[in-house]
């Protein structure tokens, strides 16, 4: 496989950065999966040729000699980690365990991999709620590891903060070029909107769509409203991962957000507004509100170069139609009526 020394790294280890070559083997892991898929719409939009994929039915990623079968016949030069098993604060309060396993061995199994079959680079895909549950703000990388989680989505983000950690200790023993991208909360096309899975975003959305049909005086939103997010449209965030993947060689995560936030209540009003939803916001406080802000400081993202597009009052207008291009098939395979 043919490496092409691209331009000067703005970050790295070894003073070069590699860019992925149109035709070279890239590995979407997770590719029906919200991220995934706008991953592979943005390398497909690029002339990237070469791309690999398996859903989970083919290639269950739990298995590690699947895995290890897989890498080593298709030998991809670049992977591309969007597959785990990923849910809003009640899936991942209620599954602790599937969250903590199934996100664990994934990783493990992908990342050893990668390392035995010589990947060239792979990307891991974290999340902001890595960080303690009360750091400061707004998130520096650098505060990983420095205070107590949220308890609700504990495990999800110790297996997430064993991932980073796979990555910098293959770096380090083994040399491998494997990199950890914390994304914000997301959203977008392909979205999950099972109403006891999904995050917040595709729930308000369902809710005040079918509210507005129903034509309900009133919708339900969980927790006491006053939880501060931030919202990254998911094509945004694949056109950072690739731009990263260009880019960036360094041992250090980066965060990719916006640098912007909003409280729930606030947000619950933008949704019900795009959706056309009149009636009132009522708050559910046996409803657990989660870690109360986790506003990303993008400040290395930016110097690196790269800066969102989508604002979020255009990307829920996008969500929602791709919601009612949709609904059928969400319905069914959500099996919420
Ligand atoms: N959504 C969000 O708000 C955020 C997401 N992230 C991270 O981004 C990444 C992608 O998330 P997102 O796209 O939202 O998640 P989705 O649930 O939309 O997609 C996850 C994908 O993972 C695949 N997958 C799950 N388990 C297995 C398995 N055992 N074997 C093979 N494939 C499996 C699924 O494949 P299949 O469809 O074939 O079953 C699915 O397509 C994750 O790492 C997540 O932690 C980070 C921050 C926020
Ligand atoms: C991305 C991130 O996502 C998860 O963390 P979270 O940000 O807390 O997740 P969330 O989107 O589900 O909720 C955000 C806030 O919104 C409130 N809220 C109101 N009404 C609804 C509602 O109807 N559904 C949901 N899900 N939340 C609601 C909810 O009570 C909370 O205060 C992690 O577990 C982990 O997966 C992770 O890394």
């Amino acid at each position: 496989m043919v490496l092409t020394w691209a331009k000067p790294a703005r970050s790295g280890t070894k003073g070069t950065t590699y860019s992925m070559e149109k035709d070279a083997k890239i590995y979407i892991a997770g590719h029906r999966g919200m991220v995934g898929g706008a991953i592979l719409r943005h390398l497909q939009t690029q002339g990237y040729k070469n791309l690999l994929t398996r859903t989970s039915k083919d290639l269950d990623l739990r298995n590690q000699q699947a895995v290890a079968d897989f890498f080593d016949k298709e030998r991809p030069a670049y992977v591309f980690l969007a597959a785990a098993k990923v849910g809003g604060i009640l899936a991942n309060n209620t599954y602790r365990g599937e969250f903590l396993y199934d996100n664990l061995i994934i990783e493990a199994n992908i990342i050893e991999a990668a390392r035995r079959y010589s990947t060239t680079k792979l990307m891991f895909l974290g999340s902001s709620c890595i960080y303690p549950k009360l750091a400061p703000q707004p998130l520096k990388e650098s505060y990983l590891l420095t205070g107590p989680l949220e308890e609700t989505n504990e495990p999800y983000a110790i297996a997430k903060i064993a991932g980073i950690k796979l990555c910098e200790a293959y770096r380090d023993q083994y040399g491998c070029n494997f990199i950890s991208v914390m994304p914000t909360n997301l959203y977008g096309k392909g979205d999950n909107y099972d109403l006891q899975k999904s995050h917040v975003l595709p729930a308000l959305i369902r809710k005040f769509h079918e509210a507005k049909v129903k034509g309900d005086k009133e919708v339900v939103i969980w927790g006491t409203g006053t939880p501060k997010r931030e919202f990254l449209y998911a094509d945004d965030l694949a056109e950072a991962c690739v731009f990263l993947m260009n880019e960036y060689d360094g041992k250090e995560l980066v965060n990719v957000g916006t640098g912007e936030d909003l409280s729930i209540k606030e947000l619950a009003e933008l949704v019900a507004k795009v959706v056309g939803f009149e009636g009132a916001l009522t708050f559910d406080t046996t409803k657990p509100d989660g870690t109360p802000r986790k506003l990303m400081d993008v400040s290395k993202l930016h110097a690196l170069g790269w800066r969102h597009q989508v604002e979020l009052p255009e990307g829920i207008r996008l969500s929602y139609e791709d919601f009612l291009q949709h609904k059928d098939n969400t319905v069914k395979a959500t099996g919420v009526a």
